[in-house]
């Protein structure tokens, strides 16, 4: 009787917090759309001041995000309602005008999660199996972002992308931070019979340790990408690939182990490249492109500007020239912007110090 009583009460309480739930949801829907119009209004504004082809303005989504991030009191977590905010302002500039942004294929590759990552899934994803492709797609205009790979905190930097700057006009519109686990799948049920491992070159190396240990036998045969040695393992009879889980789901094939990657913290950092100039959000990165004479002390002589105003550096790297033997270029990253007043100071100083100068781009320090 007790019991029965308890179900009946249980029941109603149901209902009724179902009901404020349905009543909730009809009013975010009619905020959604409200907002969505706005947006539409302000493209109206956009194309009547000239604007034709890029509506997308990175400056104003790091304010909104930081706004929601800041006011959010929970429960729901910061990156969930940064990721919610991310989605909506992706579908309201898609009604604007979408976006198409290029990225290292084919479909799959963690760099397609870094571009829905850091753009939202309301984009035209354009995959291109080469980092040179995705610059000159974006040089050209057909697309009007690409994302690249360009560290892994394990293998180091992809030399290939930073030396990409060396000759293009493009700069840096954004950077995107992403967790790498790395899984091993199979058409195959249990890793036993596995014979031959595909995966590209640095997920190979990101699991050194556990290929040796739980797979000795095995050949590992590096390939384009992640996304392709799935693709292989799905039609090669006893292989596996290394890749990540939209992999996995993608060719159909069974994650046999999760995590395997050697690091716990493995992480990948991405570029946004793009042929526009970002403004100012108050938490902003800038990273530049330097050459010095060859002679002792001119380096310390480059940098000390940013020491005297108070310039925090927060990588530097150095890469072959390509205009003779031992000649060397260096890529710095400083925090803040080049319009804030103390970099633009250090900028000039170290200007007067170096054979070339390029500001590769300012842009927002990637969320959460
Ligand atoms: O504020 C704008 O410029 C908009 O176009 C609106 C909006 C948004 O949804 O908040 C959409 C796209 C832009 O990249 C930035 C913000």
């Amino acid at each position: 009787m007790e019991n029965s009583k308890n179900t009946l009460t249980a029941d109603a309480s149901l209902l009724h917090l179902r009901k404020e739930i349905d009543a909730i949801d009809d009013r975010i829907l009619e905020l959604l759309n409200q907002r969505a119009r706005f947006a539409q209004q302000v493209a109206d504004i956009k194309t009547a001041g000239g604007e034709v082809d890029c509506f997308h303005r990175p400056e104003r989504e790091a304010e909104v995000l930081r706004r929601i991030a800041e006011n959010n009191r929970g429960p729901l977590s910061q990156e969930a309602v940064v990721r919610f905010f991310r989605e909506l302002m992706s579908e309201c500039l898609a009604l604007e005008k979408p976006l198409s942004v290029a990225f290292l294929g084919p479909q799959g590759t963690f760099t397609q999660q870094a571009a829905y990552k850091h753009f939202g899934h309301a984009i035209e994803a354009v995959p291109l199996p080469t980092i040179d492709e995705i610059f000159r797609a974006v040089e050209s205009g057909a697309c009007q972002y690409g994302v690249v790979p360009v560290e892994n905190s394990t293998e180091g930097v992809i030399t290939h992308t930073l030396d990409s700057f060396l000759r293009s006009f493009l700069l840096i519109a954004g950077e995107v931070g992403l967790r790498i686990h790395h899984n091993l799948m199979s058409k195959l049920n249990t890793s036993s019979e596995v014979r031959e491992v595909f995966s590209h070159q640095q997920s190979l190396a990101q699991c050194r340790r556990w290929l040796d240990r739980y797979l000795p036998k095995a050949q590992n045969t590096a390939v384009s990408s992640n996304a392709e040695a799935a693709r292989l393992a799905a039609v090669m009879p006893q292989t596996a690939a290394i890749a990540g889980d939209v992999a996995a789901e993608l060719y159909g094939l069974n994650v046999l182990e999760r995590n395997i990657e050697d690091e716990p913290d493995n992480t990948t950092r991405f570029l946004v490249i793009g042929r526009n100039s970002v403004g100012p959000t108050g938490n902003d990165k800038t990273s530049l492109l330097l050459s010095t004479r060859n002679n002792p002390g001119a380096l310390y002589a480059v940098l000390e500007p940013f020491a005297k105003y108070g310039i925090s550096m927060t990588k530097i790297e150095s890469r072959p020239s390509r205009r003779g033997a031992w000649d060397y270029v260096f890529f710095v990253d400083v925090e803040g912007h080049r319009d804030d007043p103390r970099l633009a100071e250090a900028l000039n100083a170290v200007e007067k110090n170096v054979t070339m100068l390029k500001i590769l781009g300012s842009y927002p320090r990637a969320s959460c």
